[in-house]
């Protein structure tokens, strides 16, 4: 077998210089572009972390733009996180190394709400302060401020440090969210399904709900990488406790069988963005909410056509794309328009997507239009101002930036939640160790430990191996073939990274229950209503899935492997990812929908360094 080739750290700087210059459209080297390490390394002495790489105009952490407030200012729309001190980071790298992973108990894969946000703790989010229309905008901005920094202060007395998870630390962000917030009739709020809690604050829900006088609807988001009982219960678990959600299942990439098999490479293949399944449940929860006030027929015609579209060519377009019109691409959250007090302006309905980083707002945008007007991406933080887009022209949509809301849990888990950007992490280890614990990681990754690494290849595990989180990591890389440029020594580092993407991308699924699953297992798998959740996850049987793989194993190319060690190598760039999809096997083994063990994806393949 040929070992693989390294990819120095030389190529990973010269790539991303020029992904980041083609980026600001500018031309000429910048001395101060480094390379991931390199950055992360000088990041240390910052004062605060934020999601891109290029940080020589960083603005520290809570020094929000006031006068030099232009469209090109680098850092305007960036995520931002309060930077954790070298210990913590030093204090988790060791233990990463040391402590011995023990498979945690499936009762402790249950999380509630109150787990997340305490309801003492004061787990709030910064509100727009009270204006009007005679402020000047100087005037407008300072009490923003103003406002804003009382809210940190307020937090953290209640929260003694440490005990908050990484937040939103971006004014401009908030001023986003406000901005939608006003102008949206109801509210989208969109969560990821393998963890719903963790993105639903609910100080939210009580603003929208209690103060704004305006409609939530909850979408579960990403239902295809959750096993269909576990959805059920969660949209149970939701609605019971928040009874004024409007709550609908949703997905924008139906058809991902729960099992999988990483492809060996990389595949490109065009995203059907109209088959998503989900978009009739939130027209009618929309109708159920404006009860006859907007005429929605034009967007009751314009999922038909789809439909039938999809049914006749099997990827069909939408006749009536033409009629989306790109309203408004704006940086203007600080616009002093009126909050929207007339609901239904104009006879137009006008929905605000919101949601924590990653969760999908952007694809929920593209299925609802049936094809690309927002680019996606897995990198959080990828969209960085709000954009609205007629639906149809009696349904606005506007798609807001993630937004990261002060919370009390695992920053471990925060980051397979994807809300931190992975690149960005000086300490990726013990968020690998959260997972495995939470996995049967060795048999799912087909690892070896690597105390075997002298002994002879047919030498496998006794199963009594004791593994930490850099051993995984190190084992992953020796399955990989990540070495480093210099050394050509295991880079322990790549591999978490990749592992980590893995799970963000539910090819390793992680998925949260909620509190008393693991005894009313036998009730969700038993529930009437779970086939309509299998059929909105359009998993296909055996043999169709059978079929796509023959297909796309015909379209591997080279160019995917490279790809494949590029986005390995850096996904701190906005890269789209649009039209790029893992081409993944299927594994015939079918699983049983509802164990949390088999719902594991299996995530290589037998031949996979052949
Ligand atoms: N499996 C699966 N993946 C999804 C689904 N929706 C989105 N994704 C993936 O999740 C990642 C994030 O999607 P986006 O639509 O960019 O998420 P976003 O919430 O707009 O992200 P930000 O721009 O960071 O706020 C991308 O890699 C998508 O391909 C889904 O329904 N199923």
């Amino acid at each position: 077998m040929p070992r693989k080739k390294p990819f120095s750290n030389k190529q990973k700087k010269k790539q991303l210089q020029v992904k980041r210059e083609r980026k600001r459209g500018e031309t000429g080297s910048h001395p101060n572009s480094r390379n991931a390490s390199v950055e992360r390394a000088a990041g240390r002495d910052r004062h605060s972390d934020t999601s891109d790489s290029e940080t020589t105009d960083l603005r520290k952490i809570n020094q929000q733009p006031i006068t030099r407030i232009t469209k090109h200012d680098p850092n305007r729309f960036r995520l931002h996180f309060e930077k954790e001190s070298k210990e913590d980071v030093e204090k988790r790298r060791k233990m990463a190394r040391e402590k011995v992973l023990e498979a945690v108990a499936e009762k402790e894969l249950e999380i509630s709400i109150e787990d997340v946000y305490p309801e003492e703790n004061g787990l709030s989010f910064p509100r727009r302060p009270p204006w009007h229309y005679r402020m000047q905008r100087e005037e407008l901005l300072k009490k923003e401020e103003r406002s804003f920094r009382e809210f940190l202060d307020s937090l953290h007395a209640k929260n003694p440090p440490g005990t908050l998870s990484h937040f939103e630390h971006n004014l401009e962000t908030w001023r986003q969210l406000w901005r939608v917030l006003e102008m949206s009739d109801v509210v989208l709020l969109i969560v990821d399904i393998r963890h719903p809690v963790l993105q639903f604050p609910p100080s939210l829900y009580k603003y929208v709900t209690a103060d704004l006088q305006k409609q939530m609807i909850l979408v579960l988001n990403k239902v295809d990488l959750c096993p269909a009982p576990l959805v059920l219960a969660w949209k149970h678990y939701l609605t019971t406790l928040y009874p004024s959600l409007h709550c609908v299942c949703f997905t924008s990439h139906p058809g991902q069988p729960y099992s999988t098999i990483l492809q060996k490479k990389r595949m490109r293949r065009k995203v059907g963005w109209n088959k998503a399944g989900g978009p009739i449940h939130i027209m009618r929860a929309c109708q159920e909410i404006t009860a006859g006030r907007v005429d929605l027929s034009s967007w009751e015609k314009k999922i038909q056509r789809d439909a039938i579209a999809v049914g006749s060519e099997g990827d069909g377009t939408d006749d009536g794309a033409e009629s989306v019109v790109m309203e408004h691409q704006s940086d203007s959250a600080l616009e002093m328009n009126s909050p929207t007090q007339e609901l239904y302006k104009d006879g137009v309905l006008t929905l605000g997507c919101i949601g924590f980083p990653n969760v999908g707002k952007s694809s929920v945008l593209n299925s609802l239009v049936g094809r690309k007007v927002v680019s996606v991406s897995r990198t959080p933080g990828h969209t960085k101002y709000f954009q609205t887009y007629y639906l149809t022209p009696t349904v606005k949509l506007c798609d807001c930036p993630g937004l990261v809301f002060p919370s009390r849990v695992d920053k471990q888990l925060q980051v397979l939640a994807g809300i931190y950007p992975v690149s960005q992490l000086r300490e990726p280890y013990t968020s690998v160790g959260y997972l495995c614990e939470r996995t049967p990681f060795v048999s799912l990754l087909n690892l070896r430990h690597p105390s075997l690494s002298d002994q002879p290849p047919d030498v496998h595990n006794t199963g009594a191996e004791a593994w930490t989180a850099w051993d995984v990591c190190e084992a992953w890389a020796e399955r990989r073939g990540y070495k480093t440029a210099k050394a050509a020594r295991n880079d322990v580092y790549r591999a978490a990274n990749s592992l980590l993407r893995l799970a963000m991308d539910g090819r390793v699924c992680l998925c949260l229950r909620p509190p008393g699953y693991t005894e009313q297992t036998d009730q969700w798998e038993s529930h009437p209503d779970l086939a309509e959740i299998i059929a909105l996850q359009g998993r296909k049987d055996e043999e169709e899935s059978g079929e796509r793989d023959e297909e796309e194993e015909g379209e591997s190319s080279s160019e995917g492997e490279e790809e494949e060690r590029d986005r390995d190598a850096d996904d701190d760039d906005d890269d789209d990812d649009d039209d790029e999809e893992d081409g993944a096997k299927t594994e015939k083994k079918d699983t049983q929908a509802s164990s949390i063990t088999v719902n594991m994806f299996s995530v290589l393949g037998e031949n996979e360094c052949e």
